[in-house]
């Protein structure tokens, strides 16, 4: 029997408690929280991820703001905007949705924003804490991810898991998650030989790589569960993951689909953070 990891479900779960606790909030006249978002460009594929961002924090009832700028801004005037934000003390959150415009320099830009408020723990003094094993702020998707797996209680405890792709966004933290629960952590990416071998052994199977459908059965041992993150577009225009979905299903003990998976865990995630944020109050 094969169980579905219902990112949706449990998204909304978390997120009625924080709207719960935003409602107390209020009540005691505590400043709410506030994300703000900076989008570089106008990606369709990034519209429909802030969309999802703004509906979730109306939801849970704090302030969400977004500021959009053509795709041609100089990388000084984004810094500048950025550090007012930083100075800004009604501000919990930063996010700059990626990919920047290739004229950018991602680093330096992520560098710049403040380390307390980065949300999405891109900041590579927060990268580091989270290597010596003492996060202070998560990369949102593979925080949802252990989340998810915590939620249906799934023991990470001296399995193998293995995690296809390592990109700063996804492979990289969450091997640094995983191996803080005890699995036994591979990483594998595009120059990887023998892939197949390796993914047969995994019990967890983290899957990042942005193919369409690359992982069909055969890359699937019996039993393992099957984390997909990937998010494409097929030749239909339907959302489809890294993961051969009904192929792979039978064989998973537990699957996460897309849409309704990884997604909305990061989301949730991501508004959890900025609350954090403002509850530390460190600013
Ligand atoms: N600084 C930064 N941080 C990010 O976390 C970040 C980013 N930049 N750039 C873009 C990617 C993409 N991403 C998504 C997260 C959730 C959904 C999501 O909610 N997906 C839903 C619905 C998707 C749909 O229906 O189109 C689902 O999977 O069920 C989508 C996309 C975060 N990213
Ligand atoms: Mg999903």
């Amino acid at each position: 029997m094969t169980i579905v990891l219902d990112g949706k479900k449990i998204a909304e779960e978390i997120q009625r408690e924080l709207h719960e606790e935003m409602k107390d909030w209020k009540k005691c006249g505590k400043r709410l929280p506030k994300l703000a978002v900076i989008i570089v460009g106008d990606h369709t594929a990034s519209q429909v991820y802030v969309n999802n961002k703004e509906n979730a924090a109306k939801y849970i009832g704090f302030h969400s703001i977004v500021k959009e700028f053509p795709k041609d801004i100089t990388e000084e005037k984004l810094l500048c905007e950025i550090d007012k934000l930083n100075q800004d003390s009604t501000v919990d959150g930063i996010l700059v949705q990626l990919p920047l415009p290739l004229h950018m320099d991602e680093e330096r830009v992520l560098v710049s924003i403040g380390p307390e408020k980065d949300v999405d723990g891109f900041h590579p003094l927060n990268m580091g804490h989270l290597l010596v094993g003492h996060p202070e702020k998560l990369p949102c998707t593979p925080y949802g991810i252990m989340t998810l797996l915590d939620r249906y209680q799934i023991d990470l405890e001296g399995k193998h898991a293995v995690i296809v792709g390592r990109s700063n966004i996804v492979g990289k933290p969450m091997s640094q998650l995983l191996l803080h629960q005890n699995a036994t952590v591979t990483v594998t990416h595009s120059k990887t030989k023998n892939l197949k071998e390796i993914t047969q052994q995994a019990d967890i199977l983290i899957v990042a790589i942005g193919q369409c459908e690359m992982i069909t059965a055969d890359f699937v041992k019996d039993g393992a569960v099957v984390v997909d993150v990937g998010m494409n577009r097929n030749s239909e225009g339907k959302l489809v993951g890294d993961v051969a979905y009904d192929d792979v299903f039978p064989k998973a003990s537990f699957i996460t689909p897309v849409p309704g998976g990884v997604g909305p865990m990061t989301i949730t995630m991501l508004m959890e953070q900025t609350i954090n944020n403002a509850r530390i109050g460190d600013r």
